[in-house]
């Protein structure tokens, strides 16, 4: 069983005629996106975007029309994955480094559903390392400052060199183990002047999708204003 697919097409069912919509990026939403091209070869009508290089060529490769940010004001519906989210809905992302165009694509969106097999559904946040983008510049010591905060952090490597994300930034991978809180976290790392942007996201998610091994789904609605 594909539960990252089943939970994917489940959301795809969110999506109605004149949407516009996001599409988020990674190995969950590659399913969404594929579903939402069948629905568009049988007429579906959307515009949508995309938070990545690598979603922007699979959506035009199925024909999924494509407008540019000074086109529209705003989305309907963002499906992305996740790397770890918790039953309030905070959620680690950016573990295939598109965390920064995720965040202004989900933020800029009326609504977001996660996407996510049950493997990322945890009680708290942190096993899963978090990345944090960060600019070329200095980045020694960004690092440094970002290990203040108590974590372990790698700065993510492709091949034989650094990896740079779509942006053209690093991605510092920072492991804290337990987050206990998200927000405070994020305020913290929000004060570093070397991030771009981290993968905390905190109150932007309004529903989760979880595809589980014995074929079922699990749905966690956000508390409104929570
Ligand atoms: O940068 C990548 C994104 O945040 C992904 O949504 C996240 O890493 C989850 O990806 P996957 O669905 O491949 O586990």
């Amino acid at each position: 069983m594909n539960v990252k697919q089943l939970a994917a097409e489940k959301a795809v069912e969110y999506v109605v005629d004149g949407m516009k919509v996001g599409l988020g990026t990674g190995s969950t939403a590659y399913w969404a996106i594929r579903k939402l091209g069948e629905r568009v070869q049988e007429g579906l009508k959307i515009t949508a975007v995309a938070t990545s290089v690598a979603s922007e060529e699979q959506a035009r490769e199925l024909g999924i029309p494509l407008v540019g940010f000074g086109d529209i004001d705003g989305l309907d519906l963002t499906i992305d994955g996740a790397d770890e989210l918790n039953h309030d809905l905070e959620l680690i992302k950016g573990g295939g480094g598109a965390l920064l165009r995720e965040k202004i694509v989900a933020r800029g969106s009326k609504r977001m559903i996660v996407v996510a097999d049950e493997s990322k559904a945890v009680g708290t946040l942190g096993q899963f390392p978090l990345p944090v983008e960060i600019v070329p510049f200095a980045w020694e010591w960004t690092v440094a400052d970002l290990a203040k905060l108590g974590c372990t952090v790698e700065l993510r490597r492709s091949g034989d060199g650094l990896y740079k994300t779509d942006n053209g930034n690093y991605i510092a991978d920072c492991r804290f183990g337990t987050i206990a809180s998200a927000s405070e976290l994020a305020a913290s790392l929000q004060n570093i002047t070397g991030v771009v942007e981290h993968g905390l996201f905190i109150g932007i998610a309004a529903l989760a999708i979880i595809g589980k091994q014995d074929g079922s789904i699990e749905i966690i609605e956000r508390e409104h204003g929570e």
